[in-house]
């Protein structure tokens, strides 16, 4: 698998040290709308690695790759070439040259993600992309915000903060429910089935033997239940100003 930095800030001669943010939690906490807003707001390149197990699911699932079968996902876990663009204001992600960013948010990939994203030959596949990502990040840019749900555990043990979203499952299936809302055509939302379906890909996340989501031992815990986007969004502002502070 290739990695490219796409659109990525290049950082000042004179620049302080660049910065690794890890962004961890389950599904719903407000990672990745956080992770975007604050990369942008300091300049910094972002990573969505739920995008690249959604990419590969995708991929898997329109090469004819039977995703219930660990044994032939993993024999096909090295073969799609995803490529991340990192620009906080505008990500991208593509398999294979082709755009996945709309196919990888379909009910299919999200009903498939995590029996792929178990499978350890993606995980280790995976995992090497985003640590390369990372460190040209970290290289050639002011930094990057890495979000995920392995980033503080296993991808990026030595990330300069670490950061872990929680948020009642009630609060996460609100959130939810208001995205299927906005869209044409879903006008009822089910919020208790929102709710189930939530927890049980938390479930699955959380109970995979190779690299569980679970929050690193030194992240910081962030309860998003009664706080807005925007507050979250400063409150992690402040912690990476605080942490290049003392650094
Ligand atoms: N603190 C908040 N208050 C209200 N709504 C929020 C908050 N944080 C995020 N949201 C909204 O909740 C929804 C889910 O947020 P987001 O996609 O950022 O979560 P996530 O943790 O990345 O989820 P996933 O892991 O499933 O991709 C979005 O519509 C977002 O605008
Ligand atoms: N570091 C990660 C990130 C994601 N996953 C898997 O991908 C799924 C989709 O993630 P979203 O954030 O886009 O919802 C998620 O449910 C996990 O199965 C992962 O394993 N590790």
């Amino acid at each position: 698998m290739a990695a490219t930095l796409q659109g990525a800030t290049p950082v000042p001669p004179d620049a302080p040290a660049s910065v690794v943010v890890a962004i961890d939690g389950p599904s719903g906490t407000g990672k990745s709308s956080t992770s975007k807003a604050v990369a942008a707001k300091l300049g910094l390149s972002y990573l969505d690695t739920g995008a690249q197990y959604r990419a590969i699911t995708w991929w898997m699932l329109t090469n004819g790759v039977d995703v219930d079968d660990a044994g032939a996902v993993a024999a096909a876990s090295g073969k799609p070439v995803i490529v991340s663009g990192t620009d906080p204001s505008a990500p991208t992600i593509t398999a294979d040259g082709a755009d996945a960013s709309g196919p990888i948010r379909t009910p299919e990939v999200t009903a498939a993600v995590s029996a792929v994203s178990a499978v350890p030959e993606v995980r280790a596949a995976i995992t090497a992309l985003q640590r390369d990502i990372a460190a040209e990040a970290a290289r050639t840019t002011a930094g990057i915000v890495v979000e995920g749900r392995d980033i503080g555990t296993t991808v990026l043990p030595d990330a300069d903060l670490k950061i872990f979203l929680t948020a009642s499952p009630e609060a996460r299936a609100a959130r939810r429910g208001g995205e299927l809302k906005a869209r044409p055509g879903d006008a009822g939302v089910d919020l208790e089935a929102t709710r189930e379906a939530l927890l049980r890909r938390d479930a699955a996340d959380s109970s995979r033997k190779t690299s569980p989501l679970a929050k690193a031992g030194d992240a910081v815990e962030v309860d998003t239940t009664d706080l807005t986007l925007e507050q979250v969004i400063e409150c992690v502002v402040t912690l990476i100003e605080d942490k290049r502070r003392t650094a």
